[in-house]
């Protein structure tokens, strides 16, 4: 058995960032820029009233001053002369201010009449305008690589690209393993149960960018399994689910071997996930997780979600410890690095008494995996303990 780290090595030593493609902007949310983008206009475009209210110069706004509206700019329709001394422009907020005015005194500070308007409360120093460029200019990047937010979306609308550089999705094909596996919807015979951590895995991967087919479930002969494997043909990412342990019926290995395999490891010391396998098949990375469905959800988080954020151009890292003090004791660990499910509460955490990986009910209820290193000494409340967030 080797070290989780080691297996993580391994595991992202079999990927590489994918290459770029072109989308639609409206289709770039949650996807990964994959080159700098430089802004194609100068935004605002030109010296913008902040507010509703007056144009005029700053050199003579002053209290009881007197002006003469000579006009009107208002958003998309610009003024077209000079405000010249003894001169105001009724302007109104996004509009441009017009030439030779460099102060908007909001109309709340104005008494008007007719075309003459007096400056009736001292007005704030505030200038009211947005400089021209004062949000960017012309040429200004947004740098890749960046996962893409909402806020960067309106961003990038604002600088007129259209169509975005991003990351190709990493396409994953997701091959459940088993006879007694049925879809959820189906009807289940007696001894069945539903594939469950299938569609958890594909949640999870797709969140993070990745593009999961869910193939038809392998049944437990090597024809079915080599026909799962044919059906993967394209993946960049070949995962398995069950089937990796050491039963009779636990074929994995043996068909991916024949198949031609290059194994990079198998088992881990790690709890849940020992049986997990990596290597490389036919171009693609293949990932043998074991079935009991936190085993394989757990896996995904520690070995998989990294292996797709490299494959996206976000770097090679793993998922980050955080660290927060213990809420309730803890027994002390075996010889595997045990992920035990926890809830994090107010900055301190508890593991659940029910650790076996075949509850998905405590999975769910959990917002943390609490890390135990191999041989952990029991640990008493109060004690800082790692743990990654769900
Ligand atoms: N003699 C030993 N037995 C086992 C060992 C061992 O070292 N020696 N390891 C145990 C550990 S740890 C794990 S984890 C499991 C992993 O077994 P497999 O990867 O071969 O998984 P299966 O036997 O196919 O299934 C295990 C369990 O999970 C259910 N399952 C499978 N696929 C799905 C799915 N897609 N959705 C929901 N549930 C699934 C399956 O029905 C079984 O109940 O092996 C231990 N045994
Ligand atoms: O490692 Mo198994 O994944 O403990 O249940």
């Amino acid at each position: 058995m080797i070290t989780v780290d080691d297996a993580l090595g391994h595991l992202m030593a079999l990927v590489s960032p994918l290459d770029s493609e072109q989308v639609p902007l409206i289709e770039a949310a949650g996807r990964v820029l994959a080159t700098d983008v430089t802004a194609r206009r100068d935004q605002p475009p030109f010296a913008a009233s902040a507010m509703d209210g007056y144009a005029m110069r700053a050199d003579e706004v002053e209290q009881h001053s007197i002006f003469k509206v000579i006009g009107e700019s208002a958003a998309g329709h610009r003024f077209e002369g000079q405000v010249k001394p003894g001169q105001a422009v009724r302007i109104f907020t996004g509009a441009p201010v017009p030439a030779g005015a460099d102060f908007v005194v909001i109309q709340e500070d104005i008494s008007r009449s007719g075309d003459l308007i007096t400056i009736a409360s001292a007005p704030s120093s505030n200038a009211n305008i947005r400089a021209l460029g004062g949000d960017f200019k012309i040429g200004d990047r947004v740098t890749a690589p960046r996962l893409l937010n909402p806020s960067d979306i309106a961003l990038l609308a604002s600088m007129n690209i259209a169509n975005v550089p991003v990351t190709r999705r990493p396409q994953v094909a997701l091959i459940s393993t088993g006879d007694e596996l049925v879809m959820p919807g189906e009807n289940p015979g007696p001894d069945q149960i539903i594939a469950s951590n299938t569609f958890g895995l594909k949640a999870m991967l797709d969140q993070l960018g990745a593009h999961c087919r869910i193939l038809p479930i392998a049944r437990d002969t090597e024809a079915s399994l080599t026909m799962g494997f044919d059906l993967a043909a394209g993946a960049d990412l070949i995962i398995t689910i069950g089937g990796a342990s050491v039963g009779d019926h636990d074929l994995v290995g043996k068909v991916a071997g024949d198949l031609g395999l290059e194994r990079s490891f198998y088992k881990v010391a790690m709890r849940p996930g020992k049986p997990l396998m990596g290597g490389r098949m036919t171009g693609a990375a293949m990932v043998g997780l074991p079935g009991n469905p936190v085993s394989a959800m757990v896996c995904g988080h520690i070995f998989i979600a990294p292996m797709i954020r490299c494959m996206l151009g976000l770097g090679a890292v793993p998922c980050s410890p955080r660290t927060a003090s213990l809420s309730a004791p803890l027994p002390a660990n075996g010889p595997r690095q045990h992920y035990m499910r926890a809830k994090l509460d107010q900055g301190k955490i508890r593991a659940f008494d029910r650790q076996d990986s075949a509850l998905l009910t405590v999975l769910a209820e959990a917002n943390a995996l609490l890390i135990r290193p191999p041989n952990d000494p029991a640990r008493t409340i109060g004690e800082q303990v790692a743990y990654l967030p769900l």
